[in-house]
């Protein structure tokens, strides 16, 4: 959904739509099948939006485990010469988490991510990434996930603790002006 510039009352219509729609999702309300793509966080989001040309546009299929996106990196994600910042490989684990909560049917938000970098991640080579849910505990998740090249070999691993929280955490973040609490 693409967020409206501009008018105030819009773009909180157009916020709680896009939250309606997440957590009803979320509630199983719209199942989604195994094999079947997920639908981006957003329209822009840097991990997966389709619409945000600085982006990783990762495309997410639910597994029977978890989920899973074949991703190569661009020139665009560059770090060392032919090599991917490892930044944006944080990005691609940390995206990828967000779509596990498909799988768990709850909102959730990172409080900590680990990344292991074993071996580069290429430029413009595939690398399939699989995350899934290892354990809750109250509202704080516990989700790991690996990333492989086309031969075999895991090139990284991400652990992450993600924490439980309702609709309003985006709500009034979206609107909270920076640096103020509340
Ligand atoms: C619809 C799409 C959903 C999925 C998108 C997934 C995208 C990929 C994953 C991400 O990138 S998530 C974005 C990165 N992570 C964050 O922004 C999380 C920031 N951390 C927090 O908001 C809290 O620490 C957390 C919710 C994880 C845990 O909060 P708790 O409820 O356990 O207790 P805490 O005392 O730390 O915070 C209580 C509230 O005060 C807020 N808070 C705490 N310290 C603050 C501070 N210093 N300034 C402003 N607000 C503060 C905190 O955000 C939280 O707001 P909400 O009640 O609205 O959730």
């Amino acid at each position: 959904m693409q967020r409206p510039e501009g008018n105030a009352a819009e773009v909180r219509r157009a916020d709680a739509e896009f939250f309606a729609q997440w957590t009803s999702y979320l509630a199983g309300q719209e199942t989604v099948a195994i094999g079947q793509t997920l639908p981006p966080h957003s329209q822009d989001c840097v991990g997966c939006g389709p619409a945000n040309p600085a982006g990783l546009g990762l495309q997410v299929v639910r597994t029977a485990e978890g989920v899973e996106a074949v991703h190569s990196f661009s020139d665009a994600h560059v770090g060392a010469p032919g090599i991917a910042h490892g930044g944006v490989v944080a990005l691609a684990f940390d995206d990828l988490f967000g779509f596990v909560l498909y799988t768990v049917g709850a909102l959730a938000v990172t409080r900590s991510i680990t990344v292991e970098y074993q071996a580069p991640f290429r430029l413009h080579h595939p690398y399939t990434f699989r995350a899934q849910a290892r354990e809750r505990n109250g509202r704080r998740l516990l989700l790991h996930a690996e990333a492989w090249d086309n031969a075999g070999r895991m090139a990284g691993s991400a652990s992450a603790t993600f924490v439980v929280v309702g609709a309003g955490h985006f709500i009034s973040g979206a609107e909270r002006p920076h640096g103020e609490d509340g």
